[in-house]
């Protein structure tokens, strides 16, 4: 297929090359009808660079929806890197990321994904205005992830009250896919409410050392368990924080989970994954409902940053994934249906309303 047919609703896709530093990385931006997009960037060592575009073309797009969620003037882009974050990163690498993003313009601004930390900014920063989630220390925000796993344990909150009747989460089990920055807050937070047990897995063994400590330390029930059989564990709650896709037609079948609610990118291989989960009797928290922390802090730093109204911002969560069930009941959708058509509908009145003109703007070409 012809590559731009594979992108019909982007609005623009840059491939940065530099030679010098050996970055070679994709700028995707999906739709700026809100706003000037906003998305981080991710590190990974890509196998293709179809395998890159895919990948960052999805995550774009899943940013428009993630920013209309939220409420946010923002709109859906995202920058990924071919590389390996443990052995290619370089000051100058993220330097020349600076430099393409700053020719942007400001039609895209960027911070930390999967695979990147807001220290490896602090060099694309020296290039560009446009950069998010520094650390505090250099005038950002710093660690975006804290919010985004509060997020999560909202949007589990609000499933429990829809499934349970009531948002106490002690006693319940759990399934968390990766230990990243997310996810290890995530397991925290979990313990921190009372999770009877929480299993996990990681593909890196570091990062399984690290839980197990934790645990060892709080005194907290923890059961590691081996990659791929983390969609087989019965468990009240299935929470992905690693890669995107991992629901699909291998994987639904096997959860014995009566929800699924993480903070991963793209958790659908595809849409209509979402209406399997929901034929299963699954309940499935759309992904960019529940993991608009990160994006709702750095966001909030464009505005000058308060970090209660972040917080407040980020419980509202809660909420809106309850307003999503209760669409898809009365209207008979998967809840990934409903929250796509809430967020369109958003999307939609705004457009309408940029088209009143404003005076200050300079026309093109000069009236007599
Ligand atoms: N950092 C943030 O604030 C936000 C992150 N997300 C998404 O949440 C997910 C996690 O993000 P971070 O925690 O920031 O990334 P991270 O890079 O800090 O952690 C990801 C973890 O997942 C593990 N992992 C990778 N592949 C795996 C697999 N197949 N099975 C099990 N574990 C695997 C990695 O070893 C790593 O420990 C990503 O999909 C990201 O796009 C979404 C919104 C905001
Ligand atoms: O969390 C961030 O730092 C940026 C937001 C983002 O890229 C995301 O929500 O996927």
């Amino acid at each position: 297929m012809a590559l731009v047919e594979r992108f019909p609703e982007h609005e623009q896709v840059i491939f940065c090359h530099d030679p010098e530093s050996g970055l070679r990385a994709i700028i995707a931006l999906h739709d700026t009808t809100l706003g000037p997009a906003l998305g981080g960037c991710r590190m990974r060592p890509y196998g293709s660079v179809e395998e890159a575009l895919q990948d960052v073309l999805r995550l774009a797009e899943g940013m428009t929806y993630k920013c209309a969620a939220a409420d946010l003037d923002f709109g859906g882009g995202k920058a990924v890197i071919l590389g390996d974050p443990r052995t290619d990163k370089s000051p100058e690498l993220f330097r020349a990321l600076g430099r393409f993003v700053a020719g942007l313009g400001g039609r895209f601004y960027t911070g930390t994904d999967m695979g990147t930390y807001p220290e490896d900014f602090v060099h694309a920063a020296k290039e560009c205005p446009y950069i998010v989630g520094l650390p505090e220390a250099y005038g950002g925000s710093g660690d975006s992830s804290v919010p985004t796993a509060y997020g999560v344990v909202m949007g589990i909150k609000a499933t429990a009250k829809r499934l349970w009747g009531s948002d106490d989460l002690s006693g319940r089990t759990f399934a968390v896919q990766g230990l990243g920055k997310v996810g290890f807050k995530v397991v925290e937070r979990l313990w921190d409410e009372g999770a009877a047990k929480v299993y996990v897995t990681d593909v890196q063994p570091e990062a399984l050392d690290r839980i197990a400590q934790r645990a060892s330390a709080r005194g907290a029930e923890l059961e590691i368990v081996d990659g791929a059989a983390i969609y087989d564990v019965p468990c009240d709650v299935f929470v992905p924080c690693a890669i995107g896709g991992i629901l699909n037609d291998e994987t639904i079948p096997r959860l014995q989970c009566r929800a699924v609610v993480g903070a991963a990118n793209n958790q659908l291989l595809e849409d209509r994954h979402g209406d399997e989960l929901a034929r299963r009797g699954i309940l499935y928290a759309p992904d960019y409902v529940v993991n608009a922390g990160g994006l709702i802090q750095v966001a909030d730093e464009l505005y000058g940053y308060s970090r209660e109204r972040v917080m407040k911002k980020t419980e509202a969560i809660y909420d809106m994934v309850l307003a999503i069930y209760r669409r898809a009941d009365a209207e008979g959708l998967s809840t990934h249906e409903a929250a796509r058509r809430l967020v369109a509908e958003r999307i939609a009145r705004r457009r309408r309303i940029s088209s009143i003109f404003i005076p200050g703007v300079a026309p093109k070409w000069r009236l007599r």
